[in-house]
């Protein structure tokens, strides 16, 4: 029996995670719960569950909470030192980082602190604070399985693999729903129309993020440091089919791919089950179906954050945590019809070109970057 903390769990991830475990009850307890906002159903997963602990970050919604789940047995924490908690329990054999932002780097750390196996879907923490993540796992017996469906298939794709002889990892991308587009075509496209992905079904925000390039921009930055390969050495390919989701090619020129269904359930139940594998309680890839895959090079002139993201890359340092920061914001006001879709682009070069690079970072720092990069962008857009 495993016991799970999911941060997150009203999103997405979290559901599908929660989805996974009452398919496998009799394997998983469900420890701790989160949300930021969504009350409601964060007090259905409790009455589902049964966890010991759940948190809201929304201090507005807490005594309401805590009031509904008095006569349970699941007790209501609040902001981010609830979500810390939750993350390094003793008890916890498995941590789910399912938040969707920066917001998720501080649990991550905590998690890290107390050893914890880490099922990490919040990339962005990857990407604000890689540097430090790293030297807090080489001080620690922690250790993180990718759910990030491209980093879970190259974390599959190295098992048994010897890593000196990798020539380089190739992370596939679906194109997004503007996939084929020119940059004119994309000036009055709207959030309902940006949110609408042709493959996955996914949170607000990665799904922006799939349309604008950027989420391929975040996942080049969360494989560089997940696997400690050079940004020389991870290549992008379009493959609209989003079948192979990732592969890795070796020295002697052979490439070794993992598929699977486009359902983010096969990475979650992956990393639950690791280091075995375990009947799949949900389905398996009919190949007959699938019919051709295909392969493209990506348009980087039309999906300038694709590019930015590159060059926040190689810049290294505070510079991910800028475009992290900005793209945040950006996509936020987008989501608010408060700025068009090529704007989200505008707006993180301006911030990129506005910061001064830092290079010792401190989680501090971090966070100092992303209230200075939220002001200065509202001062551009006011
Ligand atoms: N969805 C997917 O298929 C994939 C997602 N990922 C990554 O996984 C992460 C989660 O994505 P996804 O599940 O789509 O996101 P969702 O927006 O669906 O869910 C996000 C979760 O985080 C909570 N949350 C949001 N903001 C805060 C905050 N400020 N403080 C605390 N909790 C917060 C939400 O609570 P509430 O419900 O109350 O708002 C919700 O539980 C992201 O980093 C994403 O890039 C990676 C690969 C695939
Ligand atoms: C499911 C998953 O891992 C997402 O990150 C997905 O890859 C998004 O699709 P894109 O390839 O369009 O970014
Ligand atoms: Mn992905």
């Amino acid at each position: 029996m495993k016991n799970i903390s999911i941060i997150g769990s009203t999103g997405s991830i979290g559901r599908q995670s929660l989805d996974i475990i009452r398919k496998k009850i009799e394997h998983f307890r469900v420890l701790s719960i989160s949300a930021n906002s969504n009350a409601d159903l964060l007090y259905n997963q409790a009455l589902e569950f049964n966890p010991k602990y759940a948190v809201i970050m929304d201090e507005g919604k807490y005594k309401e909470l805590k009031n509904r789940l008095l006569h349970s047995n699941t007790e209501v924490l609040c902001g981010i030192e609830g979500l810390e908690f939750i993350a390094s329990l003793k008890e916890a054999d498995i941590i789910i980082n399912s938040v969707v932002g920066m917001i998720g780097l501080r649990p991550t750390i905590s998690a890290i602190r107390a050893n914890k196996t880490i099922a990490l879907a919040n990339k962005e923490s990857l990407v604000v604070g890689g540097e430090i993540i790293k030297k807090e796992l080489n001080n620690s017996k922690a250790s993180i399985i990718p759910v990030d469906s491209e980093h879970n298939a190259i974390f599959q794709c190295l098992m048994g693999e010897d890593k000196d002889k990798i020539k380089r990892l190739i992370l596939t991308a679906s194109g997004g729903p503007f996939r084929g587009r020119k940059k004119e075509e994309l000036k009055d496209v709207t959030p309902e129309m940006a949110l609408k992905h042709p493959r996955w079904n996914m949170g607000r925000k990665i799904s922006i993020d799939s349309a604008t390039l950027m989420n391929k921009a975040l996942e080049i930055i969360e494989a560089h440091y997940l696997f400690n390969v050079s940004y020389d050495s991870i290549d992008v390919v379009i493959h609209p089919q989003s079948i192979i989701h990732s592969m890795v090619e070796y020295i002697d020129g052979s490439i070794i791919a993992q598929l699977s269904n486009t359902d983010m359930r096969h990475p979650i139940q992956f990393a639950l089950d690791y280091p075995y594998r375990n009947e799949s309680h949900i389905g398996y890839l009919d190949l007959f179906q699938v019919g051709n895959l295909t392969f493209e090079k990506p348009d980087y002139e039309t999906f300038e954050c694709l590019r930015l993201g590159l060059d926040a890359a190689k810049t290294g340092g505070s510079m991910p945590a800028v475009l992290n920061a900005a793209n945040e914001v950006a996509v936020n006001l987008f989501l608010n019809n408060k700025i068009k879709f090529l704007q989200i682009a505008e707006i993180i070069r301006k911030a990129m070109e506005n910061h001064k690079v830092i290079y010792d970072l401190s989680i501090d720092n971090i966070l100092e970057i992303e209230r200075n990069v939220k002001e200065y962008i509202n001062s551009l857009i006011n």
